[in-house]
């Protein structure tokens, strides 16, 4: 113990009773300046301090200074004067000794106040782990920031009381704030930029950027150092003024390298915080920190995982089609010299356009690209332009932020985002609504995106691939399509054959397809018959590729194991088919890489043409109008819907939308 009395009689007789009842003396100090060189000697675990003592400093400065250093101490004193006594109290002693004093009094008040005291502090070490753990469970809840941070303003309100709390969320350049107002004992009114901006009649936001960064550990600001606080926090200056604040406390709190919290306490009142406070919110730096770090770390995590599940969804799409160059069946002179231009521009980040007839191979051309590029190991997304409703294709490229239109209950990162690092396969491009051409074409130029609904600019990093069986100039010559738009995907434009331009590579692909059909179907496959391979080498293939793929299986599913394969149909059934097997004009003129053209150009196409849409009305009739699912006319007819549809849209065929029955007065009927 540290007896602070400057009456020497008094201090001796204290000693004497104090070291007979058990407690060691460290030393008599009879003035404030002695006092504290004693402690600064050796720290006493409790000081009896007298009011008046030697010199200008009272035992009450004195207290002060204790409170700092967390050693309790108890008064002795004759004093008995009101305003000496309001002072006495708010310096927080363990107690009060009135002089004269009887030895049993004394001994016994300082028995009270040790138990007391020791017990105050073991309560408030408890009291500060519950609030550790409040914390815990209320940043780690569910909700999004605003919401948490309401749940740990409240858990902070019965250690450290506040009107307003200000909490600055500070990411690299990023500033955002969170501001709670008190209107009841257990209610709070987020209070957010643009209702500061309603009360205040001054814009809050060119405020932000003026905010410096504050001290490095807590600090305490009243009337008389407010200035210090408006210097470094304008904001703060304005919510001081709106809600007559009359004091604060500042926490900075330095979350990883980048992110800082400053967590500003203010009250209505002008003597609400101590030190005592600054010392709690010292001793909880570390854990909130922690909490804090724990809670970024878990978004972190939501957000990758998020990532990999759907780049996860996107690898499981792709690894149902083949992804490899040499799968790339076929040794005519129109596919090699395809080959010769994929193994030219594969490596470079160069935007390709692969143009072909539907079921040429252009997807598998785009993955060919793609896997002999550098980015091979990173991922390759896939986006349908054609699939998409118009109004999903801009969140779908380029992600939304949350609320950016009715239903975007979460902020999403569109697929441009997604193929960071890797490539972006635009199939169908040809598709795209004209307004997002111009999103896209910015893309292709600038290199960033914007998310909708969002404000800030995303670099990305992304090759892109596109493919259409659109003619493209065409849609060009009529406005469909953008011409600058088209300038920059057709930067490297690779044509795929149509299958009958190739006939020499029929029957090997047929002898591909069947051996992959029958492993998968776990069947022997013995051969195919001459006759079958004429028949298929005849045959026009106006689905190309994809109807062989479909023809082969359809016939190994049919096929005993034991016999050659048969076809389940045969393939000159269609008018439609006979027609283009009979001619070297394709179905959409503008992918000619054949070399002949027939003489009356204009005349085959009308009959063409003619024939195609009474061979197409007849299989609509058929399926009842119906285009699309099994027993639909796209799968009847061994094409996509889309190209069906395209040809319908061609040929001036309307699509029915009720079908059952037909309708007297529609096409098909
Ligand atoms: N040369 C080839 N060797 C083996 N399989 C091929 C070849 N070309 C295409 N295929 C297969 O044919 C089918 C159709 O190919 P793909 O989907 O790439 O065509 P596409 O031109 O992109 O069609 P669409 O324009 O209709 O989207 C796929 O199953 C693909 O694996």
């Amino acid at each position: 113990m540290l007896i602070v009395e400057d009456e020497y009689i008094i201090a001796n007789d204290l000693e004497l009773i104090l070291s007979e009842a058990g407690y060691p003396v460290i030393g008599i100090a009879d003035s404030f300046g002695e006092a504290l060189s004693l402690i600064a000697e050796q720290r006493p675990d409790m000081i009896l301090l007298d009011i008046y003592l030697k010199g200008r400093e009272t035992g009450i400065d004195l207290a002060k200074r204790l409170e700092e250093l967390g050693i309790p101490f108890i008064y002795i004193s004759a004093n008995d004067n009101r305003s000496v006594l309001e002072a006495v109290k708010a310096t927080q002693p363990i107690g009060y000794i009135v002089k004269p004093f009887r030895e049993k009094d004394l001994l016994t008040t300082l028995e009270i106040s040790r138990y007391r005291h020791a017990h105050s502090v073991e309560m408030k070490l408890r009291e500060e782990k519950a609030l550790q753990i409040a914390l815990t469970d209320a940043m780690s809840g569910t909700g999004n920031w605003e919401q948490k941070l309401l749940k740990a303003a409240k858990v902070f309100q019965p250690h450290i009381s506040f009107d307003f709390i200000s909490i600055r969320y500070q990411k690299k350049d990023n500033v955002t704030f969170y501001n709670y107002y008190r209107v009841g004992s257990d209610e709070y009114e987020i209070i957010n930029m643009p209702a500061i901006g309603q009360m205040t009649n001054e814009a809050p936001e060119p405020l932000l950027s003026e905010t410096k960064d504050a001290p490095s550990g807590p600090v305490l600001y009243t009337r008389e150092t407010f200035p210090i606080f408006f210097e470094q926090s304008p904001l703060g200056q304005l919510l001081v003024k709106t809600f007559r604040l009359e004091s604060a406390i500042v926490m900075p709190l330095k979350v990883g390298q980048m992110e800082t919290f400053y967590l500003t306490f203010l009250s209505r009142k002008p003597h609400t915080y101590s030190l005592g406070h600054i010392r709690l919110l010292e001793r909880l730096e570390q854990p909130i920190v922690l909490i804090m770090e724990r809670v970024l770390a878990f978004e972190e995590v939501a957000r990758l995982s998020e990532k990999l599940r759907q780049e996860n969804n996107y690898l499981q799409e792709e690894v149902k089609t083949f992804a490899n160059f040499e799968e790339i069946i076929g040794r005519s002179q129109q596919l090699l010299h395809v080959f010769d231009q994929v193994t030219q521009v594969a490596n470079t980040d160069t935007t390709v356009l692969v143009l072909g007839e539907s079921g040429t191979g252009k997807e598998l051309i785009a993955r060919a690209l793609h896997n002999l590029s550098a980015r091979k190991d990173k991922i390759l997304v896939k986006i349908n332009c054609a699939t998409l409703p118009a109004n999903l294709i801009e969140s779908e490229l380029f992600g939304h932020e949350k609320g950016a239109f009715t239903g975007a209950f979460e902020k999403r990162i569109g697929k441009f985002e997604l193929a960071h690092g890797g490539t972006i396969f635009l199939d169908e491009v040809g598709e795209l609504p004209l307004e997002l051409q111009a999103k896209l074409l910015r893309v292709l130029q600038e290199k960033e995106i914007e998310r909708v609904g969002g404000k800030t600019i995303i670099k990305t990093d992304v090759r892109v691939l596109a493919a259409t069986n659109r003619y493209l100039e065409k849609e060009v010559a009529e406005g469909r399509f953008r011409m600058d738009l088209y300038f920059r995907l057709a930067t490297f434009p690779i044509t795929l054959p149509s299958l009958r331009e190739r006939p020499g590579d029929i029957p090997l692909l047929a002898q591909f397809f069947a051996q992959r059909s029958a492993r998968k179907l776990g069947k022997p496959f013995i051969g195919m018959s001459e006759s079958l391979l004429n028949e298929l080498v005849k045959y026009s293939w106006p689905g190309n590729i994809r109807e062989l793929e479909n023809v082969i299986e359809q016939a190994v599913i049919i096929n005993d194991g034991q016999t050659t394969l048969k076809l389940g149909r045969p393939l000159v059934n269609t008018l439609f088919a006979t027609t283009f097997s009979a001619s070297v004009l394709q179905p959409d003129a503008g992918f000619k890489t054949g070399s002949s053209t027939p003489k009356d150009l204009h005349d085959v196409k009308q009959i063409q043409q003619d024939t195609e849409r009474e061979y197409i009305l007849a299989i609509l009739k058929q399926t009842n109008g119906r285009i699309r699912g099994s027993g639909g006319a796209a799968e009847l007819m061994n094409l996509k819907p889309t190209t069906l549809e395209y040809r319908m849209d061609k040929l001036g065929i309307r699509k029915v939308l009720s079908v059952q029955p037909p309708k007297a007065h529609s096409d098909i009927a």
